[in-house]
């Protein structure tokens, strides 16, 4: 099959597998025999409880930790596969295509909303300056490529609601935009996988649901530029998780206890005890046993 006709509607090979993941910390061991699968124009949720080793898997999956042991494979719809676990992390993000964000907002506070979106395709603006000469000399293919860059930027600044806030710097945008334009910060590099660690952290209950639209559009639309993008996804917001995920992959300890779509996780008894802990009678959060379909409500094991 050729590059062009091999989308991921045709091949059902998946965009991202996980196989076998260990990875210790001297005598810790944060991922544990890992393996799951994440499909392109699909939502994997990765769930857990506090310190059941999700960013640790991303990390991994991102480059920032080299796996004790294990593989990591990302195929694009053309084929063309990634074995992550040997290539350093700006290589996964520039050549395999994998975009992240982080658990504490990361922005260039001081530049603006839309000059966040620019830099963001500083790869691509760099190739197409034949790293200067033809930016210097504002050479024609240099300018066809900076409007580029700034229609892209235009397209998902007005995907996450941000157009009016073009100007603004960007660490005065409020707590739930700066997240919105981290993730078309992300969406800019046009990546195959966005990865994003816990994007409702801080959000109020209409923030998140502005969010949870976001991540479907993601989800169901190609970018501009033709790809679809999977979404893998930490998050503690149930609401949110089991609203728009199509699979969910939930951690304890470092394993992998459940796997399966939403309804199927939700109910199965070792993600309730994982939750629960040892002491089945405990109350869980009141939000966590609406989303898991328990009756009773309190703590999270390890929150
Ligand atoms: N660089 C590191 N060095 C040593 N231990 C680490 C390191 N990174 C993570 N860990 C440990 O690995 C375990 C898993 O941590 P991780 O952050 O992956 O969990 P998590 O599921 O993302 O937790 P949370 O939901 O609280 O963010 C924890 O015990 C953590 O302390």
């Amino acid at each position: 099959m050729s590059a062009v006709t091999s989308t991921a509607m045709t091949d059902d090979k998946p965009l991202l597998s996980v196989e076998h993941l260990t990875m210790r910390f001297g005598g810790l061991v944060a991922n544990n025999d890992v393996s799951f699968v994440a499909r392109a124009g699909e939502i994997t949720a990765l769930i857990g409880p506090n310190g059941a080793g999700k960013t640790t898997l991303f990390n991994c999956v991102t480059g920032f930790y080299t796996p004790t042991v294990g593989r990591l494979t990302l195929r694009h719809s053309d084929g063309k596969e990634f074995l992550l676990e040997r290539m350093p992390g700006y290589r996964i993000a520039q050549q395999a295509g994998v975009a992240r964000t982080f658990q504490n907002i990361r922005l260039f506070g001081g530049m603006s909303v839309l000059e966040n979106l620019i830099v963001a395709q500083h790869n691509k603006l760099m190739r197409a300056s034949g790293f200067a000469i033809a930016g210097l000399l504002g050479l024609p293919t240099y300018r066809a490529a900076e409007n580029e860059a700034l229609e892209l930027a235009k397209y998902w600044l007005d995907r996450v609601k941000l157009t009016e806030f073009a100007d603004w710097e960007a660490g005065n945008l409020p707590y739930g935009a700066q997240r919105r334009l981290e993730i078309a910060r992300a969406m800019c590099t046009e990546p195959v996988l966005l990865c994003l660690d816990e994007p409702a952290a801080g959000l109020n209950p209409r923030e998140s649901g502005d969010l949870a639209e976001i991540l479907t559009f993601i989800r169901d639309a190609r970018n501009p530029n033709g790809r679809q993008t999977g979404v893998l996804l930490i998050e503690h917001d149930m609401s949110v998780v089991m609203r728009i995920s199509d699979h969910v992959v939930v951690l304890d300890y470092g394993r992998k206890i459940s796997d399966g779509d939403p309804n199927s996780v939700k109910n199965d008894p070792a993600v309730i005890r994982a939750y629960l802990g040892e002491d089945e009678d405990a109350d869980l959060p009141p939000e966590i046993a609406a989303d898991l379909s328990v009756s009773a409500p309190a703590a999270q094991k390890g929150a």
